[in-house]
C-alpha cells in the first residue's frame, strides 16, 4: 500500500488488494484452524461445539465442500475489510480535495494561484468521486455474493446437523431410553431426562448454524461482522492509526502513538465490564428456550387431548395450567429484558464515547497544522472501524449467550442419547423360538417386579400373562423389547421384524390408511387386494374404500377400531412371535374371540404372548404366567377343553 503523501496510488490498487486479500485469507484460515483446535481442546463450550458439529468439518463425503465454502466466505470477508480500508483512503482524498479547494478560495480573487488551486482541487475531488463509485459498486456486489455463499453454507450445515442429530436420537431407541438419563443444565442442576428434544433438533440447530456463520465470517469490520474480519480489521486499522497518531501527553509524560494505546485500553475495559454484566444472560436464554418449549408442548397436549378435556369439562384447570406456564415465560422474559437494558445501556454509552474520542485526541494536532483535514477524518473512520472490531465480543456477547445455550442443549441431547445407548439391556440372542433365562425386572428405584423368570415357548404355543395391576406385566414386555434398562437376564427370540410387539393402543402415523395399515413396512409391499381383504378379516369392512385417504386416523378411528388395525398388521407382517399388551381391551368379547381365532388359525406357527385381564382370553393360549408381586411368579399349563 503506497501511502505517499497520505493517499493511495489507485492505479495499482486492484492488484495490490487482491494479493493482500489472498495472503491475509491464507493466514486467517491457518489461524482459524489453530484457534478452533485450541478452543475445542481447552474450553468446555469448544468441546461441546466440536462434539456436535465436528463431523461437518471432517466427514469425508461432505468436508471438501464445507471447506470450499469456508475458503470462499473467508476470501469475501477479508476482501470486505480491504474495501473498508480503501473507503477510508477515498475519504482522505475527498476531504483533502475539499480542504485544498477551501484554501484556494481563501486566496485573493486576482491571484493566479487561486484558479490553479481550485482546478487541482476540483479534479482531485471528482477523481475521488469516481473511485467511490467503483468501490461502492464492488461493495454491493461483494455483499450480495457473500449473502448467497453464507446461505449455502448455512443450509448445508443445518441439513447435516438435522440429519445427524435426528439419526443419533432415533438410533438404538435412544429417543425412548434417554428419559432414564439425568442431564445437566447450564446452572449445574440435574434434570430427569431430556426436555423438548423437538425444539433442540429444530430451533437450537438453527441458532447454532446462524451464529457459526455470523461469528466467524460475516462481512468485514462492522459491529455485526464475524470474528475473522474483526481481527483483521483490528490489525489493519491499528497499523493505519499508528501512522496517523502523534505523541500524547499524560501527566507530563509523552507517549508516542498514545491514541492507539488509549483506544485499546478503553475497549478492553469496556468489554470486561460488558462480559460481567452480560454473563447471566447465558442461563436466562437457556431458560427461555426451555420455558417456551414447555408452554408450546402444553398447548399441543390440550389439542391432542381435546376430547378428553372437554368431556371432563377441564377447561378451567387447563387454562390455569397454561397461564401458569406462560407466566413463567413472561417472568423470565422480564429478567432477560432487565439484564439486556443494563447490557445495552453500557454498550450504547461506550459506543457514543467512541464517536468523539478520535476528534478529542487529534484536534490539537489538526489545529497545529500537523495533520490535514483528510487525515483527521481518516483517523475518525479508522478509529470507528477499529473500535467496532475490538468491540466485537462486547457487542456480540448477548447473541453469544444464546449460541452457547444452544450448544449446551444440543450437546445435552447427544450426550443423553449416547448414555441411553450405554444403559443396560437384557441380553438378546437370535433363535426360532422364545426362551427367557433368569430374567429379573426391577423398577427404577430398585424394587423387584419379577425375579429369576425362565421359560420356553416353541412354535405354535401361546402364553397369557396375568397379574394384578402394577405387578409388572407391561414392564416385562418393555424389558424384553430392549426399552427398559432395569432388566437383566437372557432373551432368545426370532430376529428383527419376526418378533412384533403390539401395545394396547397401536401407533397410527399421520398418513393415508394404506401406510397406517402396513406400518412400519412401506405400503408398496402389499397389493390393494391384500389390504382390502385384511380389513374385511378384522371386521373393518367400512374402511375398504378409504385406503388412500389421508386422515388423522388416531382421532378418527375408535379405540376398538385402532386395536383391529393392530391385528391387521399382524396378519400382513406374519411375524414368528407376537407380543400383545391388552390388545383386545377395547373390543367386546365376541370380537376378541374372532380376532384371536383369526391369528391362531391363519398363523398357527406364530408364538403368541398376551397380557390380558380378561378370563375369556385364556382359551386361546396354552400356558399362563401369573405375576404375584415382589418378584414371585407362577407358570402353569392351560388345559385344552375338549368338546
Ligand atoms: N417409567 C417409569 N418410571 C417409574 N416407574 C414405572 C415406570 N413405568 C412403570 N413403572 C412402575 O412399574 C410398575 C409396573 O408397571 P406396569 O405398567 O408394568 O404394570 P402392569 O402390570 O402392566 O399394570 P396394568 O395391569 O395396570 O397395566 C408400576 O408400579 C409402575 O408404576
Amino acid at each position: 500500500m503506497n501511502t505517499d503523501g497520505g493517499g493511495l496510488d489507485w492505479g495499482d490498487e486492484l492488484v495490490n488488494s487482491l494479493v493482500w486479500t489472498l495472503w491475509v485469507s491464507a493466514a486467517s484460515l491457518a489461524g482459524l484452524v489453530v484457534v478452533g483446535a485450541l478452543l475445542a481442546a481447552y474450553t468446555k463450550w469448544g468441546r461441546q461445539y466440536w462434539r456436535v458439529t465436528g463431523g461437518f468439518f471432517t466427514d469425508r463425503q461432505i468436508a471438501p465442500m464445507t471447506w470450499l465454502l469456508i475458503v470462499v466466505l473467508l476470501l469475501l470477508a477479508i476482501f470486505g475489510v480491504r474495501l473498508n480500508v480503501l473507503f477510508t483512503y477515498q475519504g482522505l482524498d475527498m476531504y483533502n480535495a475539499i480542504q485544498a479547494g477551501a484554501s484556494a478560495l481563501g486566496k485573493e480573487a486576482g491571484d493566479p494561484a487561486r484558479q490553479t488551486g481550485l482546478d487541482a482541487a476540483q479534479s482531485a475531488f471528482w477523481k475521488s468521486m469516481a473511485v467511490f463509485a467503483l468501490l461502492a459498486t464492488i461493495h454491493v456486489v461483494r455483499t450480495l455474493v457473500e449473502v448467497w455463499f453464507g446461505a449455502a453454507f448455512s443450509v448445508r450445515m443445518r441439513s447435516w446437523l438435522t440429519e445427524h442429530v435426528t439419526e443419533d436420537w432415533l438410533a438404538d431407541r435412544a429417543f425412548y431410553r434417554n428419559r432414564f438419563v439425568p442431564i445437566e443444565t447450564t446452572d449445574g442442576d440435574l434434570t430427569a431426562g431430556v426436555d423438548n428434544p423437538d425444539q433442540r433438533i429444530e430451533a437450537d440447530i438453527t441458532t447454532l448454524v446462524t451464529w457459526t456463520r455470523q461469528f466467524v465470517f460475516s462481512s468485514g469490520g462492522s459491529a455485526t461482522g464475524g470474528i475473522i474480519p474483526a481481527i483483521v480489521t483490528m490489525v489493519t486499522f491499528s497499523v493505519m492509526l499508528w501512522g496517523l497518531s502523534g505523541p500524547m501527553h499524560v501527566f507530563g509524560l509523552e507517549i508516542s502513538h498514545g491514541l492507539v494505546y488509549l483506544l485499546l485500553m478503553f475497549v478492553f475495559l469496556a468489554s470486561l465490564v460488558a462480559f460481567w454484566i452480560g454473563r447471566p444472560l447465558i442461563h436466562l436464554n437457556f431458560l427461555k428456550e426451555r420455558l417456551t418449549a414447555n408452554f408450546r408442548f402444553a398447548l399441543v397436549r390440550v389439542r391432542e387431548n381435546a376430547e378428553n378435556i372437554a368431556l371432563y369439562s377441564g377447561e378451567e384447570v387447563e387454562h390455569r395450567g397454561l397461564i401458569d406456564r406462560f407466566d413463567q415465560v413472561i417472568k423470565n422474559y422480564w429478567n432477560i429484558i432487565h439484564r439486556t437494558l443494563l447490557f445495552s445501556g453500557w454498550n450504547l454509552s461506550v459506543s457514543q464515547t467512541s464517536v468523539v474520542l478520535p476528534f478529542l485526541v487529534q484536534a490539537n494536532r489538526f489545529f497545529a497544522g500537523s495533520i490535514s483535514f483528510g487525515q483527521l477524518n481518516q483517523t475518525a473512520s479508522a478509529f470507528g472501524n477499529l473500535s467496532d472490531a475490538l468491540s466485537f465480543f462486547r457487542l456480540m456477547y448477548d447473541d453469544f449467550t444464546a449460541f452457547r445455550a444452544s450448544i449446551i442443549r444440543l450437546d445435552g441431547l447427544q450426550d443423553a442419547d449416547a448414555k441411553a445407548r450405554k444403559l443396560p439391556t437384557i441380553d438378546t440372542a437370535d433363535g426360532d423360538d422364545i426362551e427367557l433365562r433368569s430374567v429379573d425386572i426391577n423398577k427404577p428405584d430398585g424394587t423387584l417386579l419379577i425375579e429369576d423368570l425362565s421359560l420356553r415357548l416353541v412354535t405354535g404355543e401361546a402364553l397369557v400373562v396375568k397379574g394384578r395391576s402394577g405387578s409388572g406385566k407391561t414392564t416385562l414386555f418393555r424389558g424384553l423389547s430392549g426399552l427398559w434398562p432395569y432388566a437383566e437376564g437372557e432373551f432368545v427370540r426370532p430376529a428383527g421384524q419376526d418378533t412384533l410387539f403390539l401395545s394396547q393402543v397401536p401407533y397410527l402415523p399421520l398418513a393415508d390408511l394404506r401406510s397406517v395399515l402396513t406400518y412400519p413396512a412401506p405400503p408398496t409391499e402389499f397389493s390393494d387386494d391384500e389390504l382390502r381383504q385384511v380389513l374385511i378379516d378384522v371386521s373393518l369392512p367400512h374402511l375398504v374404500e378409504r385406503l388412500d385417504e389421508d386422515e388423522y386416523w388416531a382421532k378418527v378411528l375408535s379405540p376398538g377400531e385402532q386395536q383391529r388395525v393392530g391385528f391387521a398388521r399382524i396378519l400382513l407382517s406374519r411375524p414368528k412371535v407376537v407380543f400383545l399388551d391388552e390388545a383386545t381391551s377395547a373390543v367386546d368379547e365376541g370380537l376378541e374371540y374372532a380376532l384371536y381365532n383369526l391369528i391362531r388359525t391363519r398363523l398357527p406357527e406364530t408364538i403368541v404372548v398376551s397380557i390380558s385381564h380378561r378370563s375369556t382370553t385364556e382359551q386361546h393360549h396354552t400356558k399362563m404366567l401369573e405375576l404375584q408381586g415382589e418378584g414371585r411368579w407362577e407358570l402353569t399349563d392351560i388345559a385344552v377343553e375338549t368338546a
